[in-house]
């Protein structure tokens, strides 16, 4: 089938190429004009014959929105949308029925998969009316991992991107689990190689996993990460999903601390410790540091 691709990036880029190697046509667009295959959406809607499915695979929030509305004024009545970014699932509806309004379909796809995607696969977590992902299923077959698993039609708009957003708060949490346990391992003596423990741990284990082998990884480029600061940023997707446990009364203790575990790893002195600090002086007379 023909599909058009919005958003040549990283994941973009890659996953054009995944679905042309499963035989498929793909015109893709780019703000780049190097890696872009067309010089406007409109000639990029222009060269797909109808009914047309066009993928936006751009970041989450206003990049999406503006994609979204200039694909409304450009495609017909019968073509579909999917956005595959890690937009705010709340987002899908609003997309979803302004398009609705002009007779186009849309699709929420969440992907999972990173810059290995290429040659693995990419895991698909898909929201919408089954008519509409019927008329993108052969691109999600091309994107999707070998095997039974790696795709889910998992319920109405919005579905998918919510379940993506989870995985990603899944995905947080685990994180944090292995950098605290490999933290833990480095500071004690007793424990002389760290590397080999996180290496001996990706068979028989009960917490192997891909996030383990990518661990390993790291800690072969650098054996104790002493080229990297201890600062990490966020996308969003953690925040919402702690929002999402509120919005719906559901404790999420681990993913919520993971994701302030970010926010303190951007401070370098911590205000709440200095209050801390002051308190335990003011009733105990204990000991601060002065700067
Ligand atoms: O979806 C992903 C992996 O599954 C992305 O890599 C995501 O952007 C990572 O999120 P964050 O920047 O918040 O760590």
């Amino acid at each position: 089938m023909q599909l058009g691709l919005i958003g040549l990036g990283k994941m973009g880029g890659n996953m054009r190429e995944r679905i042309r190697r499963a035989g498929h046509t793909v015109i893709g667009y780019d703000r780049n004009p190097e890696i872009s295959d067309v010089a406007s959406l409109a000639e990029l809607v222009d060269k797909l014959e109808g009914p047309r499915v066009v993928w936006v695979m751009v970041p989450a929030g206003a990049p999406t929105q503006s994609v979204v509305d200039e694909l409304g004024d450009l495609l017909s009545a019968g073509d579909t949308v999917v956005d595959g970014g890690n937009s705010r699932w709340t987002d899908d509806e609003k997309h979803a029925e302004e398009l609705a309004a002009k007779g186009i379909g849309f699709v929420d796809a969440g992907v999972s998969g990173g810059v290995w995607g290429l040659e693995n696969g990419y895991a698909l977590m898909v929201g919408g009316d089954a008519e509409h992902v019927a008329k993108v299923q052969p691109v999600f077959d091309a994107l999707k991992p070998e095997g039974d698993f790696g795709f889910v039609h998992a319920g109405k708009v919005g579905a998918g991107h919510f379940a993506k957003m989870v995985h990603n708060g899944i995905e947080y949490a685990m994180m944090q689990a292995y950098a605290e346990g490999w933290e833990l391992l480095e500071k004690v003596d007793s424990v002389t190689d760290v590397r080999e423990v996180f290496r001996s741990w990706q068979e028989g284990t009960v917490i192997r996993s891909w996030l383990l082998d990518l661990a390993v990884n790291a800690l072969d480029d650098d054996e104790h990460l002493d080229k990297l600061r201890g600062y990490a940023e966020d996308s969003g997707e953690g925040r919402w999903t702690v929002e999402a446990a509120i919005d719906n009364a559901v404790p999420l203790p681990a993913i919520t601390a993971s994701l302030f575990a970010r926010f303190a790893s951007r401070q370098d002195d911590s205000p709440q410790m200095k209050m801390i600090a002051a308190l335990r002086n003011q009733f105990g007379g204990h000991a601060v540091e002065s700067k």
